[in-house]
């Protein structure tokens, strides 16, 4: 069916850059070429936020990569949901594979964050994805199942959530996925929303791809009917690149 809502774009910069090259990334997005129609999203580490908060056009929107699963206080190194509400950054990413394998977040722990974050008002990029292993074995959907009813179980309202799926296999490894295998996917993760949720969610959540996503493969996956925009992790770090991907939307009204 694909999504009733705007193609979304998201650029997540992971653990990268200066305060120069931020600078210079930000700079080149602001001359960048990209149609008003879509939702566009970009990701900085948490210190080069106030930067890019106040130096990036509004014309994009920005999010952190992480938030703490409650309240500001005594926890050491996290920041909490109001302290990105304080800087006026919107959106948050959580549940991405690299924290989950890297930092052992579970699904439950994924879940409490992401009601965590939309009861502070953030908007969420909920990651969801498979290992390699977990492909091959079978457990592909149980595992994709898994990592949704961690959300399902702990959130009521999906108004400001955006499923990314992202086949670990897929992520930073050059191996994209075939637009039919992210099809496949998309559609298995709206029918589940169908059933588990509701149809209404179902039909109006963004469900975007990412793992490899570049200038040359984008328009191809865009053009898959529920494929409804991407999270792009290295080509993101290039104005024109990203520029590029955001252009990719095959689906506009005609
Ligand atoms: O993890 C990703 C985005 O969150 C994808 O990363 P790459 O685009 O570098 O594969």
């Amino acid at each position: 069916m694909g999504s009733s809502g705007k193609f979304f774009v998201g650029g997540n910069w992971k653990s990268n850059g200066t305060k120069e090259s931020v600078k210079k990334l930000v700079q080149d997005l602001n001359f960048a070429q990209i149609p008003s129609d879509i939702d566009v999203i970009v990701a900085p580490t948490y210190v080069h936020l106030p930067y890019v908060v106040e130096n990036i056009k509004d014309r994009f929107q920005v999010s952190a990569q992480n938030c703490w699963v409650g309240k500001a206080g005594a926890y050491t190194g996290e920041i909490a949901p109001e302290q990105l509400k304080d800087l006026d950054v919107p959106w948050v990413i959580l549940g991405h594979s690299e924290r989950r394998s890297l930092l052992k977040e579970s699904n439950e722990f994924v879940g409490d964050k992401t009601a965590n974050a939309l009861a502070h008002g953030l908007k969420v990029i909920a990651c969801i994805g498979e290992t390699l292993e977990q492909r091959e074995s079978g457990q592909m959907y149980n595992v994709l199942e898994g990592q949704l009813s961690g959300i399902a179980d702990r959130i009521a309202d999906w108004d400001n959530v955006v499923v990314a799926y992202e086949p670990v296999w897929a992520i930073g490894t050059g191996k994209v996925a075939t637009p039919d295998q992210a099809q496949e996917v998309h559609a298995f993760i709206r029918k589940w929303l169908a059933d588990k949720v509701s149809p209404n969610v179902s039909s109006a959540i963004r469900i975007i791809y990412g793992g490899s996503v570049n200038d040359k493969n984008a328009a191809e996956l865009a053009g898959k009917e529920d494929v409804d925009g991407f999270l792009v992790g290295g080509a993101s770090l290039q104005a024109q690149s990203f520029a590029t991907i955001c252009n990719a939307n095959a689906k506009v009204a005609v």
